[in-house]
């Protein structure tokens, strides 16, 4: 006999999901709300539920609300493709394209953009259950959500689709939750991507979130989860990742392109690990702890800073300067340690004008431990960029550029005087650290041909 805990939305009596995902999918979990009844029979009852979605495009016009632990939402295929690419190539051309829009199993959030309404009310899946237990398990796998569109910001002179701002969000998980997993999906073109309030043993795994104004938002407080594996990029406004109030969180192995107003932004995070990464950005502040971030660990990622290369978003950017910091710390007892940090700017770019860039900068607190971090600043080779290009020529050939560079003036770390009691080795030279010896301990960087 077929299981009833498997659930097709092609294949379901109500609704149409080709007109509404959200109207059928809410339908399946009201039929298995309607039939999982018992809390306990034979030590079991509940088991949930798997919801498949085959490839396709499924327009969502209803948000899906869960409030049922264990169940799955799959499809098979993330079906991820540029949109900011198309929206920034005339559409007369999108006729010889061998496909136009995101594909594999693909929601298009079709939610009326409200204006005065609440945040989640733009999400596509909103997660939310009061009470005890905190929901459970609940996974989303191998599909796509995509917002589609971005809006006009009022300001009158951005393409509507370069603004990251609709209202939309792809996964909005409101309440306390254990156990959920977000694995193998596609976000593009949302406002925010996933929004998690008060996570625990939470998983991101494996996604490409990426071109939505906001990547990943970990917001109220949580411990003990992963962020990993990830292909992620937001948008010049917004976090790539962001967290607040977390203890235990543990970012690794996660590829972050730009362009995102930073790449990791930490709120209150303490203890807790970016690790192995590689960042690339268009902007200082690609990893910014703000508020007190404490006894985090800051190792082996490799960053890369230069300026954008592709024209049509070259009039966009975070609004910081290059004094602010490419890694801008405030707490106590961070160790910042085996970092490799590339920047190539041309010295004209540098903002304020004659600037000498910042690279580590400490804002406030103590005993921060930054050791071992190798900074290679240079000018860049801008003869080699042609920003007229395609996006990714434009964009490889401007990574690629490691040649007739000439070095760049920076600061590899400064340490400013409301933060003491730092010890900061072998980051840079004599002439390339700020630091007072007196109440920081330092140790430079030895110079070829110069003592130590
Ligand atoms: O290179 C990674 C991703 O970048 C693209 C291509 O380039 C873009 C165009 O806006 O610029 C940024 C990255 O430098 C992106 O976020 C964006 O999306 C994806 O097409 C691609 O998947």
């Amino acid at each position: 006999m077929p299981s009833q805990n498997y659930y097709d939305v092609t294949d379901w009596n109500q609704g149409n999901p080709y007109e509404d995902i959200g109207e059928v999918i809410n339908s399946i979990i009201a039929d298995i709300k309607s039939r999982q009844t018992d809390t306990n029979v034979n030590q079991g009852g509940k088991p949930g539920a798997v919801i498949y979605i085959p490839p396709g495009d499924y327009p969502l016009l209803t948000q899906v609300v869960i409030d049922i632990s264990y169940l799955k939402i799959m499809g098979s295929g993330h079906g991820f493709t540029s949109s900011s690419i198309r929206f920034n190539t005339p559409e007369s051309e999108w006729v010889n394209w061998h496909e136009v829009w995101p594909g594999g199993s693909r929601i298009l959030v079709e939610l009326p953009a409200g204006v005065g309404t609440k945040e989640s009310d733009g999400a596509a899946f909103y997660v939310a259950r009061s009470g005890d237990p905190r929901i459970s398990s609940v996974e989303f796998a191998d599909f796509c959500i995509d917002g589609l569109h971005f809006v006009d910001d009022g300001s009158g002179n951005d393409d509507p689709e370069n603004t990251y701002l609709n209202g939309k969000t792809g996964i909005y998980i409101a309440s306390a939750q254990d156990s959920f997993r977000i694995s193998g999906m596609g976000l593009v073109y949302l406002e925010h991507g996933v929004t998690v309030y008060n996570a625990d043993a939470l998983a991101i795994h494996n996604n490409f979130i990426a071109e939505c104004g906001n990547c990943i938002e970990l917001r109220g407080s949580g411990q003990a989860s992963k962020v990993t594996d990830n292909l992620i990029g937001a948008g010049y406004r917004g976090y790539s990742i962001y967290a607040q109030n977390f203890g235990g969180l543990l970012i690794t192995a996660n590829n972050i392109f730009p362009r995102g107003k930073s790449s990791i932004h930490f709120s209150g995070v303490v203890r807790s690990s970016v690790s192995s990464n590689r960042f690339h950005s268009f902007y200082p502040g690609m990893l910014v702890f703000e508020g007190s971030c404490s006894e985090n660990l800051v190792s082996a990622n490799h960053f890369f800073r230069e300026r954008e290369p592709w024209g049509p978003m070259q009039p966009y950017n975070n609004g910081l300067d290059d004094l602010y910091g490419l890694l801008f710390i405030s707490g106590d007892h961070n160790s910042i340690i085996a970092n490799h940090i590339s920047e190539t700017i041309d010295t004209q770019y540098i903002t304020p004008p004659g600037a000498k860039p910042v690279i580590i900068r400490v804002v406030s607190g103590q005993g921060n431990y930054i050791s071992d971090n190798h900074v290679v600043a240079t000018t860049e080779a801008s003869q080699v960029q042609d920003a007229t290009g395609s996006c990714f020529s434009t964009q490889v050939s401007s990574l690629l550029a490691t040649q007739g560079l000439q070095a760049l003036d920076v600061t590899t770390v400064q340490i400013e005087k409301e933060s003491i009691q730092n010890t900061i080795l072998d980051s840079g030279s004599d002439a390339q650290v700020v630091v007072d010896k007196a109440v920081n301990a330092f140790r430079s960087t030895p110079v070829p041909g110069l003592p130590v």
